[in-house]
């Protein structure tokens, strides 16, 4: 990890402790972030800026260390500089000087020299912007445009380490996925390593290579992210990243029984738990019996339609199971939709996660 001009650095965040007054924002967080794209995903306030301000030397922390590449910028002695830290910033938006063009703010941290154009070309290429934008004022750009311009100008004086503080979320939906892909192209052929501070699941979940879940001050789990939706590490987790529907079941061994019948687990566990089904995993098939009762069998369980979002390609139902209070959610291809108060039949497909509780309740 050293972090010699144009190589990626990594970040190592240890102990790291912020108030401001009585509010403690963050609580001791540890974070080890390698190379590639490490997305911060937490609910809003839960101190994502706070922490990335800290990080880029913007804030100095009441405790804890941080270290870039090999170097302790704070916590280690006097701090590194904001401007010595070799870290480049792309904030939510409104980030460029309006008064300058495309070409003079991705040059705004370059030393003046021959290499200045040649550079502010290389790095809006590398966002994938054509040179013809680079004398476009930024209220010529789209959204998008100036996103990936911020983005370059971050990039310009390659930084080892670059962070990137919710950059999508002024942008439409099509723009935001969009954007995020060459963002993340441009962070990968830049060779730097990156923070990506985000609310939204769907593009931690797309563009990182690992995902580090935060909530109230702390981190509560940093993995790859197929595996922080597969085998989140606790309810809280599961809830969060991703639908779940959470019942409560009796475990023995490698089945429980809970209201959606007998289902496969994908760890041991014994005695009272909290099972955590994912909508994909849950077919919502006709339900074929007469009368009322609950099946139980090869055809799943019965319950009634609540309601359906329909999203076009899919749509995602939630339906209470017949006899019990117990809500469970669908995820159901776009064809052939239930309407609500339709009787129909739930059956699990696959292993589902199980957490142990701590007793009967
Ligand atoms: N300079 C400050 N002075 C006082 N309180 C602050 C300051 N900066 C942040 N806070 C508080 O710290 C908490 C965390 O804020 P922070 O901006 O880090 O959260 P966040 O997770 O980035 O939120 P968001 O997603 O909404 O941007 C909030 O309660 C906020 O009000």
């Amino acid at each position: 990890m050293t972090a010699g001009p144009g190589r990626a650095a990594g970040l190592r965040v240890q102990g790291l402790r912020k108030s401001f007054g009585d509010t403690v924002v963050l609580d001791g967080v540890d974070l080890d972030v390698p190379d590639g794209i490490t997305a911060v995903l937490g609910a809003s306030g839960c101190g994502k800026t706070t922490l990335l301000r800290l990080v880029a030397g913007f804030l100095e922390p009441d405790g804890g260390t941080i270290t870039i590449g090999d170097r302790m910028v704070a916590g280690g002695g006097r701090p590194v500089p904001a401007r010595r830290r070799r870290v480049g910033y792309v904030p939510q938006e409104g980030a460029l000087f309006p008064h300058l063009d495309v070409s003079a703010n991705v040059a705004f941290g370059l030393a003046r020299g021959e290499r200045r154009s040649a550079r502010v070309r290389e790095v809006l290429d590398l966002v994938e912007l054509p040179s013809s934008v680079a004398h476009r004022q930024p209220h010529e750009l789209s959204g998008g445009q100036q996103q990936r311009v911020a983005l370059a100008r971050a990039l310009a004086p390659q930084p080892g380490l670059v962070l990137l503080d919710e950059p999508f979320s002024s942008l439409d939906a099509g723009l935001r996925e969009d954007t995020g892909r060459a963002v993340a192209r441009a962070l990968r052929a830049s060779g730097s390593t990156a923070v990506l501070v985000t609310h939204d699941q769907g593009e931690a979940l797309s563009l990182a290579d690992q995902v580090a879940v935060m909530a109230a001050g702390r981190f509560l789990q940093i993995s790859p992210p197929g595996e922080i939706y597969l085998r989140p590490a606790s309810p809280e987790v599961a809830a969060f990243v991703g639908h779940a529907t959470q019942l409560r079941g009796t475990a023995g061994g490698r089945t429980a029984r809970c209201d959606l019948g007998e289902l496969g687990l994908l760890a041991d566990a014994s005695g009272p738990v909290l099972i955590v089904v994912r909508p994909e995993q849950v077919n919502v098939i006709p339900d074929r019996s007469s009368g009322a009762g609950g099946a139980d069998g090869a055809d799943g369980v019965r319950a009634e339609v609540l309601d359906v979002s329909y999203f076009g390609h899919d749509a995602t139902l939630r339906a209470r199971i017949h006899d019990r209070d117990t809500v469970v959610i669908s995820r159901v291809p776009a064809g052939g939709v239930p309407a609500p108060g339709t009787s129909v039949c739930l059956r699990v497909s696959g292993e589902v996660l199980a957490f142990p509780l701590e007793g009967p309740r």
